[in-house]
């Protein structure tokens, strides 16, 4: 199912405070969507408004080509997943499961043998065919979760739309869910948006990354574009952990404030500006400069982490490396994979909240 939206601004219930800012968003038909971003993003907004809660509305919304509130609700084929999973606790995991389908007008609904029918294949699909009849108080959160996700699929929906599905969920199970939610949406060719703010698990599962700020989309792309080429430094900085670089463009060279940064070639207006970079894209030339540099103690994934001080500032680096004593002596610093900002992408930037 695809979904298109332009110039799409959503307003605040009797109000002309905008929730949903002019967004310009195309999902393809199959497509695996992660909408990322702080809190108060807009992210549970837009993912509403696709599922065609809200009027209110102006611009276009469209669900495989056709205005989405021309459909009725029961013809949008639209399954839903909110965060608390909501299960009914006095319904079996089976009952849960059928709801979807027990509460259709007469005229749609399938007779008891379909429907039981329907349950036994989705409990297969969960993996979770032995807990038919448990209540969910007796399962993990992982097993709710996935019979939340089997109760939103029980219609046959084809757009999936999952609001932070597994936030009460351990990381490790967290890890599994999602591979399988992966695995699901490929077999069962579902287009699927999940709302999430945690950016590594987006990266993880989904095609495209939808970054939104303020109301805003404010880059759209898959993983590997937007850690090579953030459009903004707020991009930059949601994605992961970020050192900054003040200094000024000069003559093709990125000169840094900090002398302890070597200069690099760079190709771009003169004036000031800002090298943003990851702490595992910065090297060191030892022997070059006059920065000291001490091993933390913090070793994970293979990696060291290290604390460069520079006369005018301390700040951590990881590296795979496990530096010898001369290799972080008077060392000057390489910055030259960094991202190049000027001011006025940071200004393009809205206003963060208070
Ligand atoms: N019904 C409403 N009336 C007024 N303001 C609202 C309404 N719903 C949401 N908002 C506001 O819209 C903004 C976006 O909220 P939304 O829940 O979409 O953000 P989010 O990115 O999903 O955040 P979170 O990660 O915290 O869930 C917030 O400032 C919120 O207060």
């Amino acid at each position: 199912m695809s979904i298109t939206l332009e110039a799409f601004t959503q307003y605040a219930p009797r109000s002309s405070r905008k929730l949903l800012d002019n967004i310009a968003l195309t999902v393809e038909d199959r497509a695996f969507v992660a909408l990322v971003g702080p809190s108060g993003a807009g992210k549970t907004t837009l993912l509403r408004a696709i599922a065609g809660l809200y009027s209110h509305s102006e611009g276009t919304l469209l669900i495989d080509g056709l205005p989405i509130h021309d459909r009725p609700v029961q013809d949008r084929g639209i399954g839903f997943v909110f965060q608390n999973y909501a299960l009914f606790r006095h319904m079996t995991v089976a009952r849960n499961i059928a709801f979807g389908l027990d509460v259709l007008p007469r005229a749609r609904r399938p007779d008891r043998a379909a429907i039981q029918r329907r349950v036994t294949e989705l409990l297969d699909l969960i993996q979770l065919p032995h807990l038919a009849k448990a209540y969910p108080d007796q399962l993990s959160g992982g097993q709710r979760q996935r019979v939340a996700l089997a109760r939103a699929l029980a219609t046959g929906p084809r757009l999936l739309l999952l609001d932070e599905p597994f936030g009460a969920l351990d990381p490790l199970v967290r890890r599994d869910i999602r591979r399988w939610l992966r695995d699901l949406h490929d077999r069962m060719n579902l287009t699927t948006i999940l709302v999430t703010h945690d950016h590594e698990e987006a990266m993880d599962v989904a095609d495209t990354l939808v970054v939104m700020q303020e109301g805003r989309i404010v880059q759209a792309a898959d993983a590997s574009t937007l850690n090579g080429a953030p459009q903004t430094p707020f991009v930059m900085e949601f994605l992961g952990e970020t050192l900054k670089f003040p200094g000024i463009v000069r003559a093709g060279q990125f000169v840094p404030d900090n002398t302890d940064i070597a200069p690099f070639p760079f190709e771009g207006p003169d004036g000031d500006a800002t090298a943003f970079i990851r702490p595992h894209d910065v090297f060191l030339l030892p022997g070059a400069g006059q920065a000291s540099v001490e091993k933390r103690p913090h070793f994970s994934n293979g990696l060291f982490r290290y604390q460069i001080v520079t006369a005018e500032a301390a700040f951590e680096m990881i590296t795979p490396t496990d530096l010898s004593p001369q290799e972080m002596q008077n060392v000057r610093v390489d910055i030259s994979r960094g991202k190049i900002f000027y001011p006025a992408a940071a200004s393009e930037d809205p206003p963060k909240p208070a």
